[in-house]
């Protein structure tokens, strides 16, 4: 940036209104001026409820009643004590407690102290700046917050959280760990420390953290990683300790760290600037972890969208170990949102959410309730009194247009390319008998995939065959092949399944003996380096001659499996048909509804698609769910390889 007078200037009047605006409020002011009460009265009024917000700075306590009108007070504590540790107080029915960097100076007299220094100093930095032609850096010194962190009582609760019912199930147990934590120590039981919430934006990290709390009742401390960055160094590492002293003597609590990406970064990876602030803060997270003791009642949850650029060291056993995936919302879920988001809002007789959902796939919640939103406003500006169905679908356009909207948007062609590809893979794994059972497909985004296909293994398995191996390869053609016979063209969705496929055809005969020509031997020893959670050492020892026959071996293994699938999907192309259709009409298909599609009988060519969605109807709760705890189990050990991803963007 160059030196820029006009800049400058300007900045430099802001700082001087803004010295005299502050001089002028603290000259004493009878007026609307909280007025100073003794502690006990703070002490009584929480003991009796009726306290709505309490803001710390240093050792002055404003405080704001819950009488009609609410009366603004203050009193003061003493410089080292926390207000949770005054005796008697009762911070349980406080809907807001805000604690500012604690300075235990007046900052009043400080500031008529300091302005003539102000003046002084912001000539010299003008000066100086102006004289080397530099830029204007020196201005954004100031920029470090007042404000430590947030803690409240959240009311959030399960039921504001729709759309995301796996998510819901995994974090159940640690709403229940936090209201009956004796129960599970009187067993021995470790607890969770660390919950690592992944999801695209919007996708209901932030909410679903402030639901455990609500549910739980224990207070919720949050921060966001984006806020450590900007700090000096030193900073970001002693708010991190502050945070956690603050939580350790609230606890049972939640302490919700938001975009730990930016802090979290593998490190030795950052671009420059800030990086030794956030490698201590990074360390001091870990190391306030890690000093926890058993009985230590502190649950940390931390929400990202980029879990692949974090560290490792976050993610060792101790630490942030248990990951809960937040999908973008399918149909179901998508008309769940909108209805908790209609809540409030008076809609008229012609709107159709179910129709409003069908229409607003690759729509995260935040999208949805922005779109609820816009809607009311479109409908207020012309004086109605309803929100419309026309509202709303004006709505979607300027949600889709917005600035708000990270995600991407599915295009149909794009939906239709993901249906059929998804439909082979699944087809494909139908019609193989060494195949897992096929036991979701959707086309809803989930990471990087557009859509996937999930099987389960039958039972618990600890070897497999080859026959299985050559299955699943045949699967992960399948996906391909379903657009090649459909569309006559290929896209780039496939690269993920070929990857795959390439591997495991290459393991199969270097790792496990199971090629005819090479024989049961292992080639290639491989050095397990882990270094930041990848395999770098590879050590050939065969000669070329052998390396062609790999090629070779690995090459038929993958043509064979290619005809298996095309063959299949060939002549089942009326089947992929019409389970693509289906899918493309509910998003996704699973349990009794996807066997039926397998084997019922097909209707006449010619009938129309499928489009009133069957499952619309019946939106399950997620508490129903958890009555199947077998299925839950077995979905634990389903290692990432049986879920063919699909429609990768990359
Ligand atoms: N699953 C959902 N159910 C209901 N509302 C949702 C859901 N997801 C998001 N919303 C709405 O969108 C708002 C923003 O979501 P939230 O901040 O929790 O998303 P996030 O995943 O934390 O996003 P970011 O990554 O951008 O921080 C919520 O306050 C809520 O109103
Ligand atoms: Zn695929």
């Amino acid at each position: 940036m160059k030196f820029n007078w006009k800049r400058t200037t300007i900045a430099y009047v802001v700082m001087l209104v803004a010295s005299i605006i502050i001089f002028a409020i603290l000259l004493p002011n009878t007026q609307d001026q909280p007025e100073e009460v003794a502690q006990s009265v703070l002490v009584a009024e929480t003991q009796a409820n009726n306290v709505s917000e309490i803001t710390v700075e240093g050792e002055r306590i404003d405080f704001i009643t819950r009488d009609n009108p609410p009366r603004e007070l203050f009193t003061y504590k003493e410089q080292l004590t926390s207000i949770y540790d005054i005796p008697g107080i009762d911070l349980s029915s406080v809907a807001e407690v805000n604690i500012k960097g604690s300075s235990g100076f007046d900052w009043g007299s400080i500031l008529i102290n300091l302005i003539p220094i102000l003046f002084i100093g912001g000539m010299i930095i003008f000066l100086f700046s102006q004289a080397r032609g530099a830029n204007n850096q020196a201005m954004s010194f100031g920029r470090s917050r007042a404000k430590l962190f947030n803690v409240d009582k959240p009311t959030t609760t399960f039921e504001n959280v729709a759309g995301v019912d796996e998510a819901k199930q995994e974090v159940q147990e640690i709403v229940e760990f936090l209201k009956s934590r004796e129960k599970f120590q009187a067993l021995g039981a470790r607890i969770p420390k660390g919950v690592l919430l992944i999801g695209y934006p919007g996708t209901g990290k932030t909410l679903l953290a402030r639901a455990i709390a609500g549910e739980a009742g224990v207070p919720f401390f949050s921060i966001s990683g984006s806020e450590f960055v900007e700090m000096f160094v030193g900073v970001g590492a002693s708010r991190v300790r502050d945070l956690f002293e603050q939580a350790k003597r609230n606890a049972p609590c939640i302490i919700f760290i938001d975009e730990i990406d930016a802090v979290g970064r593998q490190r030795g990876a950052g671009l420059g600037g800030s990086h030794d602030e956030r490698e201590q803060t990074l360390n001091q997270i870990l190391v306030e972890m890690d000093g926890f003791e058993a009985n230590t009642t502190i649950i940390v949850i931390a929400a990202t969208n980029r879990p692949d650029v974090l560290d490792p060291a976050l993610l060792r056993p101790g630490r942030f170990d248990r990951r809960v995936v937040l999908d973008m919302p399918d149909l179901n879920g998508r008309l769940a949102i909108l209805k908790i988001h209609a809540k409030g809002k008076p809609l008229a007789d012609d709107v159709n959410l179910e129709n409003l959902a069908k229409q607003t796939i690759g729509f995260s919640g935040a999208d949805l309730s922005n779109l609820m939103n816009e809607a009311a406003i479109l409908a207020a500006r012309a004086d109605k009194k309803a929100v419309e169905m026309s509202d709303l679908e004006e709505s979607i356009d300027r949600v889709i247009a917005g600035p708000e909207r990270k995600s991407r948007k599915v295009s149909a062609h794009e939906k239709e390319i993901t249906a059929y590809h998804e439909a082979g893979h699944a087809l494909v794994a139908r019609m193989l008998p060494h195949a897992d059972p096929v036991h979701k497909i959707t086309i809803v985004a989930r990471g990087m995939a557009g859509g996937y296909t999930k099987q389960l293994p039958a039972e618990d398995r600890y070897i497999a065959t080859d026959s299985q191996f050559k299955a699943k390869i045949a699967i992960s053609m399948g996906g391909r092949i379903a657009e090649e016979i459909m569309f006559g063209e290929m896209s780039t969705g496939a690269s993920q399944d070929f990857k795959e496929a390439t591997n495991l055809a290459k393991k199969m005969v270097t790792s496990y003996g199971m090629s005819e020509k090479l024989g049961p031997r292992t080639f290639g020893s491989k050095e397990e380096m882990v270094f930041l959670g990848k395999e770098i050492h590879e050590q050939r020892d065969y000669g070329e001659k052998t390396a062609d026959l790999i090629d070779q071996e690995v090459e038929s293994i993958i043509q064979t499996a290619y005809q298996t699938a095309r063959t299949i999907l060939v002549d089942n192309k009326a089947r992929l048909q019409y389970i693509a259709e289906h899918l493309m009409a509910e998003e996704t298909l699973e349990g009794d509804g996807l066997e039926k599609l397998f084997t019922e009988p097909l209707p006449p060519p010619g009938s129309p698609p499928p489009a009133a969605p069957a499952a619309v109807k019946t939106i399950e709760p997620a508490v129903e769910k958890q009555a199947e705890p077998t299925l839950k189990a077995k979905e634990k050990p389903a290692e990432p390889g049986t879920a063919a991803p699909g429609f990768a963007p990359a």
